[in-house]
């Protein structure tokens, strides 16, 4: 029987992929994918590690997209956000039928769906060992989930940022465009700002590289990734500070 991992971080945060849950589909959250991303969650959770999550909403609007089509950005962007609520609680309830207590805080007050963003009741969650779920992004538009996951990150005090998302690594040019892209390991916060590399929006690589922050981006769909990079192996790409000697 292999051995259980063990975790090298004690609270990590999270960013999923929204679009990752559409699977195959063009829209919206594909209950299968959902349950699978549940129950890899639930498994690093086991392990002892306090878990924060933030869930982007790609797969049901983008403000910039709906921008582009004359929709007011501002406006959109509230619907984006208000997608997340929507990703957050089926990710809770996927959670909860697992037997883990979690809770929903929301950017955006909603007191019948979700708790408000309390940092203090936060990490008090997180200690009591809750999975503490971070809805409607930073609650601002002309921002996106990775920021507010580098923000949340920031704020409770997590020792990592983790990014799973559909590529499997910060690339020297967008895999899914260019296909002869070359993944790298490591990669220092100021070379992706330089390179304009766009695996993550310049604001949340910067809040990352002003706090110290690790930032490790990886591929979700790749099931047991998250006990991997948990575990420490080497998984995905490494962003941080300083050189990548
Ligand atoms: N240099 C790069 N290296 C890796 N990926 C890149 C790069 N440039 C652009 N990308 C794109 O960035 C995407 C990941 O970021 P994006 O913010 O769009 O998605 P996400 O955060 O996974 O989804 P969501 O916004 O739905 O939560 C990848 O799908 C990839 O095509
Ligand atoms: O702080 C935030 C976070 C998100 N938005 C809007 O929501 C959508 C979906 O988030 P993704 O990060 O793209 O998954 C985003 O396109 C924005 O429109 C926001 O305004 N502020």
């Amino acid at each position: 029987m292999a051995d259980t991992p063990r975790p090298i971080y004690r609270r990590v945060l999270l960013k999923l992929s929204g679009e990752a849950l559409m699977g195959d589909g063009s829209y919206g959250i594909d209950p299968r994918l959902m349950e699978e991303f549940a129950e890899e969650i639930v498994q690093v959770h086991r392990l002892g590690v306090e878990m924060a999550l933030v869930i982007g909403g790609g797969n049901i609007f983008r403000g910039v997209s709906a921008a582009s089509q004359g929709m007011d950005r501002a406006t959109a962007d509230y619907v984006g956000m208000l997608a997340t609520v929507m990703n957050a609680l089926a990710l809770q309830q996927a959670l909860e039928k697992r037997g883990v207590a979690t809770r929903v805080q929301s950017a955006i007050d909603m007191k019948e769906v979700a708790e408000p963003f309390i940092r203090r009741r936060a990490i008090r969650h997180l200690e009591k060992g809750r999975i503490v779920i971070f809805a409607a992004g930073t609650g601002l538009p002309f921002f996106t989930t990775d920021t507010a996951a580098a923000l949340r990150a920031v704020e409770i005090g997590a020792s990592v940022l983790l990014k799973a998302t559909k590529v499997d690594g910060v690339y020297d040019a967008d895999p899914v465009k260019v296909p002869d892209a070359r993944k790298y390991d490591r990669v220092t916060f100021d070379e992706v700002l330089h390179k304009d590399l766009k695996v993550m929006d310049a604001t949340a690589i910067s809040m990352a590289r002003d706090n110290k922050l690790p930032v490790i981006v990886f591929n979700l769909r790749k099931s047991g990734n998250i006990l991997k990079v948990v575990a420490g192996e080497p998984v995905g790409t490494l962003v941080q500070g300083g050189s990548n000697a």
